[in-house]
């Protein structure tokens, strides 16, 4: 079934995949695409009719600085187009208004006076001023400001510091608004642009991850016909999902592949092989890499380079296993597929939504850090779904709910989580800190939801310092390890903000880390928020 679509053109923005995410949860089908593709590409691309609407994103530089335009063709379409802070002050650049830069500088919480009456904002508001104006509570980050409309545009909001923070012009459907409505904290900014793509655009909702079942099997069949795949099975959400797709599409031409790494979690790899036995049906072999992996990262220190080595041996590994099965007599030509559970989260903050506009954080193990020559062809079922929609899937596929709803556990494992140098000691006193500290995760309630502590936190996990600190235990010194436990709730792993876990939760993990792992003397908690730290600490 081909989807109507809503086109989303990248400037850079590290926030441009929340506008995807809140296009996707009005059911309406989008794409990100970066913002330098040609009017040919555009025009191509909106040829089948399904095109319904183009949103540009932010970005770090300013109009006047960079080069970085819409594809002219965006506004010859005849399909609405939004404008998003940067998106907005190209939008009136390009159209004949003006952009100025230097003195606003409004960055966070501000209160905007929506103006003129559009279709856009129409009865879209937080609460009214005496005067009885509608304002809206939205999230700005700006330093730039539109200072003279484009020719056919009318004023659509304003705030003190930028008079101009939202234009519009009806006729040819062009909106453009200084604030970041894909950002939660933007409290209207999901009505808002709902209202964009279901009413503006007329985009059909017909975005269901219950149909999407069908299409991806379907697509995975013709995709690989009667040839053989290996995929990378960490016992994740993403991967356990892909697993169960593909099986569903292709069943004992895919063979999972779960490595050891060293890096695991405590008792993880043996529970996971358990997991699949029963509930996936699927072959899967396990492979023991730990010296592999362990010997290569010897002596290095930096953390994307550990990512990149840690990236290529997976891939070695693939390939090694691809070759096995026709070695075993499994398979005539051995695979000649490796798929995995790459999302389009990883995707896109690898810098790889084919833009290279956005600065690189960190080279996700699985995108960033895969070699050029790969010698398979990769099979990515989840590239475009968001982590939510990867659970929806999960659960459509029956998939049981506890493995649906893990925490996610990067690929690199303890690799990113013992900051510098990885050794085996240091992985092995980690594995028993962190499973101290999710055990007690899961067994603490919280009343007043009646959940546990680890239903309620998005991700959880303890980091090992590879310094020393000195402690007093039984009377004797202690000079040993330090460990930092991380907790964030977040929604889209995006942003995150540290949890406020009980202090009785914490002393009692404080308590039974340093009684239980020798070698560890000292428990702290890290209530850094993101941005600006990130979840893991490489
Ligand atoms: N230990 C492993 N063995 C085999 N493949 C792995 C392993 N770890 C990661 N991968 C591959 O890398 C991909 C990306 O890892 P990632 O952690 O993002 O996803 P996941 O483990 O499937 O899900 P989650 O995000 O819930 O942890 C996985 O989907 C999987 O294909
Ligand atoms: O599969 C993965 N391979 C990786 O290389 C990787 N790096 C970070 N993560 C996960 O991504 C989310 C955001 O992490 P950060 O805030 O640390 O960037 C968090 O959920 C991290 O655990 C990874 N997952
Ligand atoms: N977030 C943005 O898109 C900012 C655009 C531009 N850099 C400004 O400061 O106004
Ligand atoms: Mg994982």
């Amino acid at each position: 079934m081909q989807h109507q679509k809503i086109l989303i053109l990248d400037f850079g923005s590290q926030v441009t995949q929340l506008i995807a995410r809140r296009v996707r949860e009005a059911h309406v089908y989008c794409e990100v695409h970066p913002c330098d593709v040609t009017d040919d590409w555009v025009r191509q691309y909106a040829a089948d009719g399904a095109l319904k609407g183009v949103i540009l994103s932010g970005s770090h530089a300013s109009v006047y600085e960079v080069d970085d335009k819409a594809p002219p063709a965006v506004f010859e379409l005849g399909v609405p187009v939004l404008g998003i802070c940067y998106g907005m002050q190209t939008m009136a650049q390009q159209l004949g208004g003006q952009v100025e830069g230097g003195h606003t500088r409004e960055f966070g919480y501000a209160e905007v006076r929506a103006r003129g009456h559009t279709a856009l904002l129409k009865g879209i508001e937080d609460f009214h001023t005496p005067e009885g104006h509608g304002m809206l509570k939205v999230w700005m980050s700006h330093g730039d400001k539109v200072t003279a409309l484009p020719p056919g545009f009318k004023l659509m909001a304003s705030t003190d510091a930028c008079p101009i923070a939202g234009m519009a012009d009806e006729a040819r459907r062009f909106y453009g608004v200084q604030f970041h409505p894909e950002v939660t904290h933007t409290v209207q900014g999901r009505a808002l642009l709902e209202r964009f793509v279901l009413d503006i655009c007329g985009a059909r909702p017909d975005w269901v991850m219950r149909d999407h079942i069908e299409e991806a099997v379907q697509k995975i069949r013709e995709q690989v016909g009667d040839e053989e795949v290996i995929l990378g099975l960490s016992g994740g959400v993403d991967s356990s999902v892909a697993a169960a797709l593909i099986h569903r599409a292709i069943g004992d031409q895919l063979t999972c592949v779960f490595v050891d790494h060293g890096l695991l979690r405590l008792h993880e790899g043996d529970m996971v092989m358990d997991m699949f036995a029963g509930k996936l049906h699927a072959k899967v072999v396990r492979v023991d890499a730990a010296d592999l992996f362990l010997g290569k990262l010897a002596g290095v220190n930096d953390p994307e380079a550990k990512r990149k080595i840690i990236g290529g041996l997976f891939v070695d590994v693939f390939k090694a296993e691809a070759g096995k099965l026709t070695a075993s007599g499994a398979s005539k030509n051995g695979a000649t597929w490796l798929a995995q559970g790459t999302i389009y989260p990883d995707v896109i903050e690898s810098g790889g939504a084919k833009s290279k506009k956005a600065v690189v954080i960190k080279s996700h193990h699985n995108v960033g850090g895969l070699p050029e020559q790969l010698g398979l062809k990769l099979l990515e079922p989840l590239r475009d779904l968001f982590k939510d929609e990867v659970r929806e899937l999960g659960v459509a596929l029956g998939l049981p709910h506890d493995m649906v709803y893990r925490h996610p556990f990067p690929g690199p494992g303890l690799g990113v989580r013992i900051l510098g140098e990885v050794k085996k000691e240091y992985a092995d006193l980690l594995r028993r800190a962190d499973a101290i500290f999710i055990e007690e995760l899961r067994s603490t309630i919280e009343p007043h939801s009646g959940k546990t502590w680890y239903d309620l936190t998005s991700q959880a996990f303890t980091v090992f310092l590879p310094v020393k600190s000195v402690g007093v235990m039984g009377d004797g010194r202690t000079y040993d390890y330090v460990v930092a436990l991380r907790a964030v709730q977040t929604s889209d792993f995006m942003t995150a903000d540290w949890a406020e876990l009980p202090y009785a939760l914490l002393k009692r993990v404080s308590g039974r880390i340093i009684n239980e792992v020798r070698g560890i003397n000292r428990v702290t908690y890290d209530v850094s928020s993101k941005p600006p730290a990130t979840i893991e600490w490489e």
